[in-house]
């Protein structure tokens, strides 16, 4: 076991062994128990109104009085309901995969889902007080177990620097849920994937990705620019490789896209039940009509060169 890997399930008792100066500073909010979410309390901040009420949608164990959540990953954590699509989706496509990377773990809605489905997860952040949460959470989901935290950068050097641990990791698939800067990602009309996504671009980030596994999901904003994806896919991959983009909705709400690269992912064969109907319920849009409609912010997508881009709509 990497000697940098917190196990979720006795992070803090690690945490104040091997890193003590981190864990006093995170003493006062666990001394205070600031994060958890108090069943009956709204929050207080009228900005986070709206994902109070929705907050069934991130963890249905939210009312439970176990869940603990930042200001930030309120509203950051992905929705249940698609962290849970997407874990099965990939069992399906990679039946035989023991260990999921999820980068940029936040609050732990990913990786939740993902320890529930597969023996081992790695969940990476540079938010301690989000490690703090997401391993709280997955012992409120019984998932602890299963799951190993990581505190640090994701930065193009990432893999060079935890290059002792990492190399004894097989990952059969990298899951990314990088922030989008904030709420307002909506307002620029399409989303720039090179200068706007944090901590890096689109390309780079992939090619960061590319060191460590031929399995690749990324989740994006709706409006993301789709000529930048596929430029991306083609300088990083070469010219023959694909992307699936998954458009994912939830009531009716576009909540974003995962983007998906690696043969499993975008060709499986499936006998399973569960994964035919996904793919069944799955409807290759045809990108002149329904990306068309004013209503959808990816509307002013450039329709050239994305040739290597395969859409799908998923309906949640
Ligand atoms: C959109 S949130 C992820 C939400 C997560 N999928 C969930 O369901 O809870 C993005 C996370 O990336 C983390 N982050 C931002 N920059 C980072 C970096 N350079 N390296 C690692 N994590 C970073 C933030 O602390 C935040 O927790």
């Amino acid at each position: 076991m990497g000697k940098k890997l917190f196990h979720a399930s006795h992070f803090l008792k690690s945490l104040s062994r091997r890193s003590p100066k981190r864990y006093s500073k995170l003493k006062p909010v666990i001394k205070s128990d600031t994060y958890r979410v108090k069943p009956g309390k709204p929050l207080e901040d009228q900005r986070l109104k709206k994902y109070w009420k929705n907050r069934k949608h991130l963890f249905s164990k939210i009312d439970g009085n176990q869940i603990y959540m930042t200001p930030e990953l309120w509203f950051s954590v992905t929705p249940e309901d698609i962290a849970r699509f997407l874990s099965q989706f990939i069992k399906a496509c990679l039946p035989q995969a023991r260990c999921i990377m999820d980068v940029f773990c936040g609050g732990g809605g990913n990786s939740i889902q993902f320890a529930k489905v597969f023996p081992r997860v790695i969940g990476i952040d540079n938010n301690l007080e989000h490690l703090y949460c997401t391993a709280m959470n997955s012992h409120a989901y019984n998932v602890d177990d299963h799951l190993w935290l990581r505190y640090g950068s994701w930065s193009r050097t990432f893999a060079k620097r935890n290059k002792s641990w990492l190399s004894k990791e097989t990952i059969d698939c990298i899951f990314a849920s990088p922030p989008w800067g904030g709420p307002q990602y909506l307002k620029s009309g399409l989303y720039d994937l090179e200068t706007m996504l944090i901590p890096m671009g689109i390309t780079s980030l992939l090619e960061t990705f590319k060191q460590l596994s031929s399995n690749i999901i990324i989740f994006l904003p709706r409006n993301s620019n789709l000529s930048q994806l596929s430029q991306a896919t083609s300088r990083v991959f070469g010219p023959d490789v694909k992307c699936k983009v998954l458009y994912v909705k939830q009531n009716g709400f576009m909540k974003g896209i995962l983007c998906m690269w690696g043969d499993s992912l975008m060709y499986y064969q499936t006998e399973d039940e569960e994964t035919r109907s996904i793919q069944e319920n799955s409807n290759v849009i045809n990108i002149d009509t329904d990306l068309s409609d004013s209503s959808e912010p990816n509307s002013k997508q450039p329709q050239s060169s994305i040739s290597n881009i395969d859409l799908y709509d998923i309906n949640g």
